[in-house]
């Protein structure tokens, strides 16, 4: 089946250029991918065999998975044609024509993406809409696939946890904060992420290659303690506040809960494992380095949440709240101090190196 999981449900980033656009508000993201950069060099220098998965033509094809607005897109795609090129170059090889597909929700922004993609590009673009969840492309037609900081969106949110019944029902939360939600989100998790495999290894041609950049937590830390969390559930108690001052229902904030999982690398590695359609060539996590957590940087980052966040909770509250609720947002993450204070763990990337392997070894 092409199309099992509705396009409809889909949480895009803020479009456009406006202050709040995804486009002038990545720069944390664009972070992780320029220290991925050398990660990627690495790997397709070592360990690309152009002959053996380009054999039969001189097209090359990319995809990156939740491309949004760029410029990140962009910049990920240079990072893998580079290596890629002087490998090619270096085996004496004829020349190789690259097509990289864009793929995000529908809804997304897809005007601003294709209207800034840089004038030099050496590759042929077009776009691709709907679900990664879901298959994309034909079969083994892909050579290499990409992703960053999309695969912590879920496909939804789990049932459970909008159950008034259920011990995972999450009262006055936006985000797993307890035991019991928190296994209902790992399970959608490793869900979702089983399905996006399957698809994929339909997609890739065998010896091909995928790449995953995901915001994450250490393995074994308790999520209740790590920034990455706690950065939502000061959204949350924003919205309480708000509540409070009578202006929305608390039973609204109670329905609210946002589709995202920032897993572990064990987590993201047990389902790889499971899968068995790719073998894992490299995983590497770090620390976001984060300059100085002055006023500025935490304002910075409170209009980064802005724009990957107000489209979906503008949804749910109404989008005349959200000026008003990200400007109280802004000032509780400033003075909670939460990037400077060392009993949470700090914000970590994840790198994911995939190969398509045979399915009959
Ligand atoms: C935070 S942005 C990341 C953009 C870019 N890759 C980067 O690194 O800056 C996440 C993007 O993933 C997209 N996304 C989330 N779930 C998706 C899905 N199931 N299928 C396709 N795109 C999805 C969102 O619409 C959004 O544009
Ligand atoms: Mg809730």
């Amino acid at each position: 089946m092409i199309n099992s999981i509705p396009s409809l449900i889909s949480f895009p980033m803020n479009g456009g250029e406006s202050p709040y656009s995804y486009a002038n508000n990545s720069c944390f993201q664009r972070r992780g991918t320029d220290s991925a950069k050398i990660l990627l060099h690495e790997e397709i220098t070592n360990k690309l065999e152009l002959k053996q998965i380009c054999s039969s033509s001189n097209v090359f094809n990319i995809v990156d998975m939740g491309c949004s607005v760029g410029p990140n897109s962009y910049i990920a795609v240079q990072n893998i044609i580079e290596p890629i090129v002087s490998n090619y170059q270096s085996q004496g090889l004829p020349s190789l024509e690259f097509q990289v597909f864009f793929n995000d929700h529908v809804a997304n922004d897809f005007g601003t993406l294709f209207k800034s993609l840089p004038c030099d590009k050496n590759y042929f673009a077009a776009a691709v809409p709907g679900t990664f969840y879901n298959r994309l492309f034909p079969k083994a037609s892909m050579h290499f696939m990409h992703s960053s900081y999309a695969l912590q969106w879920l496909s939804m949110v789990p049932n459970e946890v909008e159950d008034k019944n259920s011990p995972s029902w999450n009262k006055g939360k936006i985000l797993y904060d307890s035991k019991e939600v928190e296994k209902v989100y790992a399970a959608q998790f490793d869900k979702d992420m089983g399905s996006f495999l399957n698809a994929r290894a339909e997609e890739i041609v065998c010896g091909g290659f995928m790449a995953i950049l995901l915001p994450s937590i250490p393995t074994g830390a308790d999520p209740s303690k790590c920034t990455i969390t706690a950065i939502f559930h000061l959204l949350g108690s924003s919205l309480l506040d708000f509540a409070n001052m009578g202006l929305l229902d608390e039973a609204e904030v109670d329905s609210f809960n946002l589709p995202q999982y920032f897993a572990s690398p064990a987590e993201l590695e047990a389902v790889i494992e499971r899968n068995g359609r790719f073998k894992v060539e490299r995983i590497e996590q770090w620390v976001q380095p984060i300059p100085q957590a002055s006023k500025s940087f935490v304002e910075q980052f409170a209009s980064c949440m802005r724009s990957g966040n107000e489209g979906i909770t503008g949804g749910h509250f109404g989008s005349e709240l959200m000026d008003d609720l990200f400007n109280h947002y802004t000032k509780k993450l400033v003075d909670s101090g939460l990037f400077s204070d060392s009993s949470y763990v700090p914000l970590c990337d994840m790198f994911f190196f995939l190969r398509r392997i045979d399915d009959n070894i």
